[in-house]
């Protein structure tokens, strides 16, 4: 027997343990504490202090100086290197770890550098790592690490975003000359957004249509010098700059033109897929579609580690509207009393709450995710060469990026909104940090794009699994699941193709129960993701397959929404049964209780905030009073240890805001 679960609900006089420190060491990684500890006191120097309003070309200039410091401070020293063969055991996994370490401190502090250094280390650095040649990852590596040579990543073109299969620069194969002409045959196959492009860098990952002895072989990736190291132009190449931004404006956007620009042959990314000296293609990949998916490999680790980096930028935003709730009040209960405190109304908690309960199951999910994509990328096939990317990390990464950045992008409008005035205040840092992670919810991928890229994988592998049922003398109860078949475990039972599950009639259900959370969860799942299947077969024979998947593409999105919360709960639940396991061999309370009792108000928020659970019957229309009361008492109670939490994610004071702190003192005249 697993060690007993505490109650998520406490009664409103229990008191609620709370042991903040242990509670830090599970949401940051205590191995990693140390790295923390440099990067926050690097933050301590002045070119690293927060400042507002600030001219696009001064905040470029900023970022760069805060940039090239961290790089002269060491900061990136082995992030790519201790990947390369010959590095020691275990180097490069202990190399990922800090570098999440330092990334997770700058996401406190400045989106826009963190920008910069995720487009040239992982999207740049990592496109050459994942898709180049050994010879090629030892040739480039250490200089994109040294940042002696600054790259960024040019896939997006003015016409192509979402649809990046579709860019239309091309690169021949020029067999007289033994490189590739590279060009950009009309002003919609423009390289767009390049971060970095405009000024900083000097080298991309230029994405194009390659075509060798007249034959499309689909998307590669080229490394291409777009500017000399002095800065000046190189020839055949224009760049532009994209202009100011809605936020993010340390970071230097820009255009790229090709204008027949000769590349060698050696500077095609060649881990994958290669052209001869003699123009003869040869792919790892049997089909196109498996080629170009994986040529987006450096976009699956974009998209794990910005999940993770913007449950910061939620963390941040809670931090300091939590502490400005227990600390400003507004009206008196009664003539003469002092005012209550906004976190005492119920309305002002439940704003509050379920997103810092949220938060904290999706940070733990994000991290969950995180040690997956860094034990898959230590992986090495029989030949030594790193293993692809599964479709499994490719499919999850995509889901948590658009919930987890959709969730911050919510959470910190609230906040703002929670703080009145004082949270449009610049220095209070809701207003900027919102504005400037706003694009998180586009780039590397729009997130209902990524919602339909989860629901295709569901609708693919429901079929293989129904297939493969359905086959005479299938093993029972079910058939191997396929790569991305866990997340439909909870659907690979014999009710699966019939109706949908029914929720238990008649008797009364304990809302309050983990149990009720996690069956309506994935009742509600599983029936999106019976009707999604039932609806695109019957789409599928009456419409083209774009018109089936337009008929239910509203709908694909909501299921992969169902499905991915079904797999956050559940990683938010095994979370809290180790911890209850852990308080039970050594007799510490602290870490199960509160982490409970988010984990339920999590589930309890999404079930009561959609219809959708009452349209799928998963919950009945009689609990939905119930549930809605569940939500205020897990919001009552969450609010007793919400500053124990807040102070749990570990934000230093100076990266805080003066409304988390004495903001009348702050205010006085005296400091004026
Ligand atoms: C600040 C910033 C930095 C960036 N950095 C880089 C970079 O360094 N390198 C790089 O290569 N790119 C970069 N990008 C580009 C970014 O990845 C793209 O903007 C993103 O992929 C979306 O493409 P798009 O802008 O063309 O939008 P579109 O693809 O035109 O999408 C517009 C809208 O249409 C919807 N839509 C599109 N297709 C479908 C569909 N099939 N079904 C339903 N709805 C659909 C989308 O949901 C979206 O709301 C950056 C962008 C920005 C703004």
């Amino acid at each position: 027997m697993g060690a007993p679960a505490p109650s998520p609900l406490p009664a409103s006089t229990t008191p609620i343990p709370l042991d903040v420190p242990r509670l830090r060491q599970l949401l940051t990684d205590p191995a990693t504490e140390s790295v923390r500890r440099r990067v926050f006191t690097l933050f301590e120097e002045p070119v690293f202090g927060l400042r507002y309003g600030e001219a696009t070309a001064d905040e470029r200039a900023r970022t760069r100086a805060r940039w090239d410091r961290m790089v002269s401070a060491g900061l990136f020293v082995g992030c790519l290197t201790s990947h390369l063969p010959g590095a020691p055991a275990g180097a490069g996994a202990a190399a990922r770890s800090r570098h999440d370490a330092v990334m997770e401190c700058v996401a406190y502090l400045d989106h826009s550098l963190e920008v910069a250094i995720g487009v040239h280390v992982g999207l740049f650095g990592g496109t050459i790592a994942l898709l180049g040649s050994a010879d090629q990852a030892a040739a480039w590596l250490p200089g994109v690490e040294a940042h002696t040579m600054r790259g960024c990543f040019a896939l997006t073109e003015l016409g192509h975003g979402s649809n990046a299969r579709g860019i239309e620069t091309t690169a021949v194969w020029d067999g007289a000359s033994g490189g590739f002409i590279l060009h950009t045959p009309r002003e919609t196959a423009q390289k767009y957004w390049v971060g970095g492009a405009a000024e900083t860098a000097r080298w991309t990952t230029a994405f194009a249509q390659l075509t060798v002895g007249g034959v499309a072989v689909g998307v590669h990736p080229f490394v291409v010098r777009i500017r000399a190291d002095d800065g000046s132009p190189v020839a055949g190449v224009t760049t532009a700059d994209c202009g100011v931004k809605g936020g993010l404006n340390g970071v230097d956007n820009g255009r790229i033109w090709f204008d027949h620009v000769w590349v060698p042959r050696g500077q095609m990314l060649a881990g994958e897929n290669a052209v001869s000296g003699a123009g003869v293609y040869t792919s790892r990949h049997a089909t196109p579609d498996a080629r170009f998916a994986a040529q987006l490999a450096a976009l699956t680790g974009g998209r794990v580690g910005i999940a993770r980096l913007v449950n910061n930028q939620a963390k941040l935003g809670l931090t300091i509207a939590v502490r400005y709730a227990l600390s400003r009040r507004a009206f008196a209960p009664s003539p003469g009393a002092p005012e209550a405190r906004l976190l005492d109304y119920a309305s002002h908690r439940r704003r509050l709450m379920v997103p810092l309960a949220t938060t904290v199951v999706y940070a733990l999910a994000a991290d969950a995710l995180k040690a997956e994509w860094n034990a898959h990328s230590e992986r090495k096939d029989a030949d030594g060469r790193r293993v692809g990317v599964t479709k499994r990390l490719h499919v999850l990464s995509a889901g948590a990026k658009a919930l987890c950045s959709w969730h911050a992008r919510d959470t910190l409008q609230e906040c703002r909104e929670a703080c009145g005035g004082q949270g449009y205040k610049a220095d209070n840092r809701i207003a900027g940090v919102r504005a400037t992670h706003d694009i998180s919810c586009t780039f590397e991928g729009d997130n209902l794009v990524l919602m339909h890229t989860v629901a295709k994988a569901l609708l693919g592998d429901y079929a293989a699994v129904l297939g493969a049922r359905r086959k005479p003398g299938a093993p029972s109860p079910s058939p191997p699941l396929p790569p991305f078949g866990e997340l439909l475990a909870f659907l690979n039972a014999p009710r699966v193709g019939s109706t949908p599950l029914p929720p238990a009639r008649g008797g009364p259900r304990d809302v309050t129960s983990p149990a009720f959370v996690a069956s309506v969860l994935r009742a509600h799942a599983a029936t999106c993701m019976t009707d999604l299947a039932a609806a695109y077969a019957a789409a599928s024979k009456v419409a083209s397959p774009f018109g089936a998947w337009n008929a239910v593409a509203t709908a694909a999105a909501a299921t992969a929404a169902a499905v991915m919360a079904v797999h956050g709960h559940a990683v938010g639940s095994a979370a809290v049964a180790a911890a209850a396991a852990a308080a039970a061999r050594d007799g510490r309370a602290g870490v199960a209780e509160p982490l409970a009792l988010a984990v339920h108000l999590h589930g309890l928020g999404l079930i009561g905030a959609s219809p959708g659970y009452l349209r799928s019957g998963a919950l009945r229309l009689d609990e939905a009073a119930a549930v809605e009361a569940a939500v205020e008492d897990g919001c009552a109670a969450l609010a007793r240890v919400a500053r124990g939490l807040v102070d749990a994610f570990g934000i230093p004071e100076p990266l805080l805001a003066p409304i988390a702190g004495d903001w009348v003192a702050h205010n006085s005249r005296a400091r004026l």
